[in-house]
């Protein structure tokens, strides 16, 4: 389980986040929504050590990981993986040879062990028969694909997933939905997902937070959002350019 506590955390004096708590159940789709620049990367990034709260609490599975150092923040990031909103590919190298790399670099496997293993994560994400084609020859949808495959390489628990639909054609963008849908229902993983999809969020969530002006505007399933009497709520989900949202 996922655990924010109290987090706070701020740039120069730019207060970000001002006090945000909430759960993220094992197992589930677990969206973070809001408008740009509310907060909702910056708060994904304290998962894996690349940002530490001002003040608050992180846990993950019953540590408190906000006091790690970067020793102790090695085991997080092979428990929890992220996908970057551009995936980042190596384009020289084949999607076997991508989705291989890290089977060599942190399971030590050989060569050909490596590509076997990468084949078989290839499969899961349905791009099997890609993998010996180059990143440049396919799709921005196929390329996260693989990105998806590369990240469950070492068996994540977690998937951070960093905006997985933006800038996708809509049938790749609900290919990408499928998927991440595909990893809780048959994997058992939890997925984090920062998204602005309204069609995404709708669809495959299990449960949405919405962050707003650095705090929890309302955490619920789609049914609690769409039911919801807050006009900032019922704004966003709407996409409304009238509203109460500065
Ligand atoms: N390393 C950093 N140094 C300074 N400011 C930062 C840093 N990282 C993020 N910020 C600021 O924190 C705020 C929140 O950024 P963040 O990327 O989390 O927004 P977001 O909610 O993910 O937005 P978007 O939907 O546009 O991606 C922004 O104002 C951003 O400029």
């Amino acid at each position: 389980m996922i655990s924010f506590r109290n987090v706070r955390k701020s740039f120069g004096s730019k207060e970000v986040l001002s006090d945000v708590s909430f759960d993220v159940a094992e197992g589930e789709v677990f969206f973070i929504i809001g408008q740009s620049g509310v907060g909702k990367s910056v708060l994904i990034k304290h998962l894996v050590g690349l940002l530490y709260p001002d003040g608050g609490e992180i846990w993950l599975d019953g540590e408190e990981i906000s006091r790690f150092g970067e020793a102790q923040m090695y085991p997080v990031r092979m428990k929890c993986a992220m996908v970057f909103q551009h995936s980042t590919l190596f384009d020289s190298m084949t999607c076997a040879e991508n989705v291989a790399l890290p089977l060599r670099k942190h399971k030590g496997l050989r060569h050909r062990e490596a590509l076997d293993e990468a084949c078989r994560r290839l499969d899961q994400v349905h791009m099997r028969e890609f993998a010996e084609r180059y990143p440049p020859e396919l799709g921005d949808g196929m390329r996260k694909r693989v990105a998806i495959a590369r990240a469950l390489t070492l068996d994540p628990r977690y998937v951070l997933f960093d905006e997985p639909t933006t800038s996708l054609d809509p049938v790749s963008a609900r290919r990408v939905d499928k998927l991440i849908r595909e990893l809780s229902d048959t994997l058992g993983v939890t997925s984090v997902v920062v998204s602005h999809d309204l069609v995404s969020i709708f669809g495959i969530s299990d449960r949405i937070v919405m962050l707003y002006q650095g705090l929890v505007r309302m955490l619920g399933t789609q049914e609690e959002f769409r039911r919801a009497a807050d006009p900032v709520v019922q704004q966003f989900i709407h996409g409304r350019a009238e509203g109460p949202i500065e």
